[in-house]
């Protein structure tokens, strides 16, 4: 029960104010109303425990309720028929969750399955375990509950590469019908718009007229150094500066929950599982026939039998752990750990990722907005007249895209992220000690933020050579899989954030806009940096090999491919290949990562995989 929402509760704590006199009560009263409105436990579907122990028997099991499972669970149980149950490791989206501003306060708390890669050798050498942060999602409506929130839906010719390696039905053309599915647009439908969005979908994306004069100076600045400014990224041409499309509404967050769960919560054919993790994906004994799944709440073991098929959505790394621990894997890999192989699929391979290096600038500010009572006054002002800084992602709205080597094309190879910190906002939220960082970053940051605003400009590498791979540290589904992120394993990546550095985010500061605004280019003097010269190049790899982050978008894990593909685990359908009865539809899927934000896309996978089912079951009724 969230306790803003008990009745009982709420009395008892009102009328202990009564010293205070009737208008704290009714201001008490309003401020506890409008937390229970924002994430009380009414808003999300029941959880079906006892459901699934009396009748444990589904026609679909969708392992994970994050952004592309919730979209599933919600579309196959349309048909009233279909009996679908829905499993997902976290519980319900909580307060700071659904607050839009302070997205980073998540990172690490429960609802977080808070990864780590592997230390490398060269990337994230500043970490305190010499590893980068993934932060991933464990709560209903996964990562898309904790993400930043930008919609974002990559560049056309990511979707088109695709199917010109073969994966028939996945060109731009193809997939945008369900980008449009999903959405409801709330910008203005202009010509463009209307080719791009859609409104009669479950997501609301938004578009703020209200533009914040940081927002505004970076464009500014930006279209000195060339850059179209554009109105949407997912329009006619992603190349340009523009404020980004996001994902919230009325002043909360948008997730996948409040999206696709939130308004079917009582339909009767769905029961969703929390709390509870698919441990291993059963078969009809001595087949590759799928029978069910394995899960496991508060250590209770759970077997559940399905009619239909597995769809795993478990995300781009948990959806390979699963499979792997389930016998779907490399055959040496799976050998090595006892586990009896299934199907000898390169699971876990082509681990793809953004990686993003920060340019900090800074100029002189007060610190009284993140003094206690400032904000303390804001989150009042947010929660009594939803209004304020806390209602959306302002400042934090624009992005670009560029191509680094060719001006003239349409593909991106790099994205710019602009996050605003206010004076002393570490007090806040140390977004540096968040991601594990070093005690000296971490020390230096505060000491670069402690009278300043300081911007960080992320750049971040779209369309990476370079690729990972993810193993299983043991048999032990409760064991985080080893993550190998390989950034920069091919030296082409490394060039490519340099000239980033070079063309872009360095020359931010040589712009009127920013020489006119006060922000000055300023370093965190590292110490292993500090022997090379600011104006080499040398000196910018070592700040991409020691402040190296994720931007928290691992994909192709589970690589989708045409049949005859060796590298890929799923077919164009999104069927594990020589299994029966086994989907995966999430970011894993992808055959590259696309140039973009991952949210929208993985949402989009859902849609057009649960799409497929139905055209498979409802119209063909063979049997996989
Ligand atoms: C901090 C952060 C910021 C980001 N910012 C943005 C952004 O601004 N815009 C954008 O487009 N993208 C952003 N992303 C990326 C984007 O949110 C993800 O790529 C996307 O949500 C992935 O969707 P998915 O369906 O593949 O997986 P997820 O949404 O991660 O869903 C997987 C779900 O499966 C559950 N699960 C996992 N294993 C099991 C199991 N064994 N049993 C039961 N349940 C299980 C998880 O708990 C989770 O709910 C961000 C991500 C993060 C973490």
């Amino acid at each position: 029960m969230f306790w803003a929402c008990d009745p009982a509760l709420t009395t008892t704590i009102v009328n202990s104010y009564q010293v205070a006199g009737p208008v704290f009560q009714q201001a008490l009263t309003t401020f506890l109303a409008a937390q229970c409105a924002i994430a009380g436990d009414h808003l999300w579907p029941a959880d079906a425990t006892d459901k699934v122990l009396e009748d444990p028997n589904y026609d679909f099991i969708v392992v994970g309720a994050g952004s592309a499972g919730s979209a599933v669970a919600n579309r196959l149980s349309e048909i009233s028929d279909w009996k679908v149950l829905l499993v997902e490791a976290g519980g319900n989206p909580t307060l700071a969750t659904e607050i839009p501003q302070p997205y980073y306060s998540n990172m690490g708390t429960s609802e977080d399955w808070a990864y780590h890669t592997e230390p490398q050798e060269g990337a994230c050498r500043a970490y305190k375990n010499k590893g980068c942060a993934w932060p991933r999602g464990k709560v209903l409506g996964g990562s898309s509950s904790i993400n930043l929130m930008f919609y974002v839906r990559g560049n056309k010719a990511d979707y088109d590469e695709w199917a010109a390696d073969g994966n028939e039905g996945w060109s731009f053309e193809d997939v945008l019908p369900y980008f449009k599915k999903s959405e409801s647009f709330m910008g203005k439908f202009d010509a463009e718009a209307t080719k791009y969005h859609s409104k009669g979908g479950y997501l609301s994306v938004a578009s703020d007229d209200n533009m914040h004069e940081i927002e505004d100076l970076i464009i500014k600045a930006a279209v000195e150094l060339g850059l179209k400014n554009l109105t949407d990224c997912n329009g006619d041409s992603q190349i340009g500066v523009m404020k980004s499309f996001t994902t919230t509404k009325g002043g909360t967050r948008f997730s996948t929950a409040r999206a696709f769960l939130s308004p079917i919560k009582d339909r009767k054919n769905l029961h969703v599982i929390k709390n509870a993790i698919a441990t291993k994906i059963v078969f009809k004994p001595g087949t590759n026939i799928v029978s069910g799944v394995l899960l496991n709440k508060g250590g209770r073991d759970i077997a559940v039998n399905v009619r239909k098929e597995v769809v795993v959505s478990a995300g781009a790394i948990n959806s390979p752990q699963l499979l792997l621990l389930s016998g779907i894997g490399p055959r040496k890999h799976l050998e090595d750990l006892n586990i009896e192989v299934k199907a000898d699929l390169p699971v876990g391979e082509n681990l793809q990722d953004h990686l993003f290096v920060p340019v900090f600038y800074t100029k002189p500010g007060d610190k009284k907005a993140t003094t206690l009572p400032n904000i303390i006054s804001t989150f009042i002002e947010y929660f009594l007249h939803n209004t304020g800084d806390l209602i959306d992602t302002s400042p934090h709205r624009v992005i670009a895209f560029e191509n680094t080597t060719d001006p003239n094309s349409p593909a991106s190879d790099m994205q710019y992220h602009y996050l605003i910190f206010p004076p002393s906002s570490y007090n806040l939220l140390d977004m540096f000690r968040k991601h594990g960082l070093s005690e000296e970053v971490h020390d230096k940051f505060r000491k670069m933020n402690e009278n300043k605003y300081t911007m960080l400009v992320y750049n971040t590498l779209l369309k990476p050579k370079s690729a990972g791979r993810l193993l299983l540290k043991t048999k032990n589904p409760f064991d985080k899989p080893l993550l190998y992120a390989d950034y920069y394993k091919d030296i082409e990546d490394l060039y490519t954030v340099i000239r980033a550095f070079k063309q872009h985010s360095l020359r931010l500061g040589e712009t009127k806009a920013f020489k006119e605004s006060g922000f000055k280019l300023e370093w965190i003097e590292l110490d292993a940096c500090k022997r090379f010269d600011k104006n080499s190049d040398e000196f910018l790899e070592c700040i991409a090999r020691e402040i190296t982050f994720s931007l928290y978008h691992p994909t192709s894990t589970v690589k989708m491919g045409a049949d005859g593909d060796p590298t890929s685990v799923v077919d164009t359908k999104l069927r594990v290949r020589n299994v029966t009865g086994l989907r995966v539809m999430d970011a894993s899927i992808m055959p590259s990562v696309i140039r973009g934000n991952t949210n929208a896309p993985s949402i989009m996978i859902g849609e057009k995989g649960a799409d497929m089912i139905k055209k498979h079951w409802l119209h063909t009724h063979t049997e996989l």
